[in-house]
């Protein structure tokens, strides 16, 4: 538990030790009139109070409600802004850490999953911070000080009070173990409802399009019935011991009332401390019980606490002790193989993409065209071989470098929900809008988004919820042209493109590939007939290499797969002609 109030506080450590050492003082406040109750309650007993001194406590006792008033409200406030500015910096660690794990990670864990730890979890974690630490410091100062107190007035009857706690603490400690172990439980179950939840809003579309509704829905609703269940599995273990522990701790009030009796009786205790131990007694057992509650709930957020370091955990990509950097911006792949986990997907692939040229990599679905771009970005490292830059290995160059050298545009274009400038924008963070519309214009995007409402400030939606596919790649596109990044991957960059666009895009990579490295996926033949060379990628290996020209020539299975393209892309929706509605391109001179 302590490992994670470490891992949150951090820096923040000693800003917390002060939101406790007010709380301390607080409970002192708080105490200081027990002592001061029993002074009265003693000389009321033996008939020598005057008004004087009475008028006296009163103003020490207000005195004393003002000290807590004070440092309850500084304590809570240091509490508060501690973790508020120690969760703000734990996201900030999570966010660059992630940004820092292999891919292959993503591919494993679930993106509700890790976007509960980096939301729910913290702010549980949060809770610890702002919340229960400093009342359980404050619930237990109580007690210790009552206790102190009550053992100078009269041992005897102060061990009575104390006798019960011994019996209670078993239960406690019992309660601590079972909600640790119920919570990580509960913890994935609600992971699994976020992760649901998530995955329902994002394909919302694709459910209404299939119909599936009902059916996403019952899984949904599964999810959260099992969350349900495991609350209700928590609460009902936990709770019986808790109460328990409260009762056990009681018993001392039995135990003092047999002790002080059997002690009255005797005639060996005077009845004014018999009362003044009656009402202190209260200040005892009542604090504790609330810190055996907070301290139970803090073991359910403490759980919080290990999801967030097992996240933390994870190892981040090797950096190199000597970072190099690469001589020039070719990238050279030598005797690359690689698969994700057991499944083998690149055999022994190499190949050279110069500098000032542009390459395509073609093939058929599945054959490892987009992992061999990830390797250039080292999403993962290679099995065997090496992918260079400029002569240096990826693996020993610093990722930021790295990340500096590549810009990508994916075949899923995201966009933020920000406007379309800020969007832009982050491909050089501080850029001015006319950079900006520059890049837009080379990206062929500029003149759309003058006609939004807004222009340039108009909102991209979550998403790009708000745009066409079309429209969010060039936005991509625009984003990686101002990045400015010697080597350019367009993973499908132009696939949701119409023709008229596609063909003025073709132009603004080419114009790049005059400056830049550039390496191109592409599915529609000929929008790579002019690349410098074209690789044909099957099953994992470069099948064959060369020009539009030569690969035609040679009749291999380029040769086959632009014949077929040629065949389908021939046919298009003829305007006009209901009857007529396909028509053969070679009758329609205008495709
Ligand atoms: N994260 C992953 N985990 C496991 N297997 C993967 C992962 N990504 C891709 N694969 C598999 O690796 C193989 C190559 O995938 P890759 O995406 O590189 O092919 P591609 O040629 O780019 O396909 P496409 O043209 O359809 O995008 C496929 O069989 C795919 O199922």
């Amino acid at each position: 538990m302590f490992k994670t109030i470490r891992l949150v506080t951090g820096h923040s450590g000693m800003l917390l030790n002060r939101a406790v050492l007010y709380t301390v003082l607080e409970m002192i406040a708080n105490a200081a009139p027990i002592g001061l109750l029993a002074v009265v309650i003693t000389a009321s007993f033996d008939g020598n109070v005057s008004v004087r001194q009475l008028l006296w406590w009163t103003l020490l006792q207000i005195v004393m409600f003002a000290f807590q008033a004070i440092f309850s409200s500084l304590g809570q406030l240091e509490a508060q802004s501690t973790g508020s500015s120690a969760m703000k910096e734990v996201r900030l660690r999570l966010g660059e850490h992630l940004r820092k794990l292999p891919m292959g990670f993503f591919a494993r864990r679930d993106q509700g999953d890790i976007s509960q730890t980096l939301l729910a979890n913290v702010d549980e974690v949060e809770m610890i911070v702002t919340h229960l630490f400093n009342q359980i410091a404050g619930s237990i100062v109580l007690p210790v000080v009552s206790s102190v107190f009550l053992l100078i007035v009269d041992w005897r009857l102060a061990l009575a009070v104390l006798a019960s706690v011994p019996l209670a603490l078993p239960l406690l400690y019992a309660s601590e173990r079972l909600m640790k172990r119920r919570s990580l439980i509960r913890q994935e179950a609600a992971a699994s409802v976020n992760a649901g939840l998530l995955e329902y809003v994002q394909t919302i579309r694709l459910i209404k399009a299939h119909n599936q509704t009902g059916k996403r829905f019952t899984r949904l609703d599964e999810a959260m019935a099992r969350l349900r269940d495991d609350s209700i599995r928590i609460e009902a273990s936990t709770s019986p011991l808790v109460m328990l522990f409260s009762v056990a701790l009681e018993l001392g009030f039995v135990f003092l009332l047999l002790v002080g009796c059997y002690l009255l009786e005797g005639g060996k205790l005077e009845a004014s401390v018999f009362l003044v131990f009656m009402i202190v007694s209260t200040k005892f057992y009542q604090p504790l019980r609330s810190a055996g509650a907070s301290l139970v709930q803090m073991r359910y957020m403490a759980s919080a606490g290990d999801r967030i370091r097992e996240l933390f955990a994870e190892a981040p990509l090797s950096e190199p002790e000597r970072p190099e950097r690469p001589a020039s911006n070719n990238i050279a792949f030598d005797g690359v193989h690689f698969g994700y986990g057991d499944k083998k997907v690149l055999d022994n692939v190499c190949f050279v993409v110069p500098e000032r040229s542009m390459i395509a990599l073609v093939g058929s679905s599945g054959a490892g065209k987009s992992t061999i771009a990830g390797l250039v970005s080292r999403y993962w490292d290679v099995t065997a071989g090496s992918v260079r830059i400029g002569g240096t290995d990826v693996r020993n160059m610093r990722s930021d470098d790295l990340f500096a050298m590549v810009g990508t545009v994916q075949q899923q274009p995201y966009l933020f929900n920000e406007s379309i400038a800020d969007n832009i924008r982050m491909g050089k963070p501080g850029a001015s809008i006319q950079e900006i519309v520059d890049a837009a214009q080379a990206a062929h995007c500029h003149e759309f988004i003058a006609k939004l409402p807004k222009g340039y400030d108009t909102l991209a939606g979550e998403g790009g919820a708000a745009l066409s596919g079309g429209e969010k790649q060039r936005i991509c596109l625009a984003r990686a042209i101002l990045k400015d990044a010697p080597i350019v991957i367009l993973d499908e960059a132009t696939a949701s493109l119409d023709p008229e666009n596609e063909v003025l895009l073709q132009r603004a990579i080419a114009k790049l590939s005059q400056e830049k490295t550039v390496l191109v996926i592409a599915h529609r033949l000929k929008t790579i007939k002019t690349a410098d060379r074209i690789l044909v990628v099957d099953h994992g290996r470069i099948a064959e290499s060369g020009s539009h020209e030569e690969l035609l020539a040679s009749g291999g299975l380029y040769s086959r797969l632009w014949q077929e393209q040629q065949r389908l892309g021939g046919w298009k929706i003829k305007r006009g002609d209901q009857r007529q509605i396909y028509s053969r391109a070679e009758d329609s001179p205008g495709l």
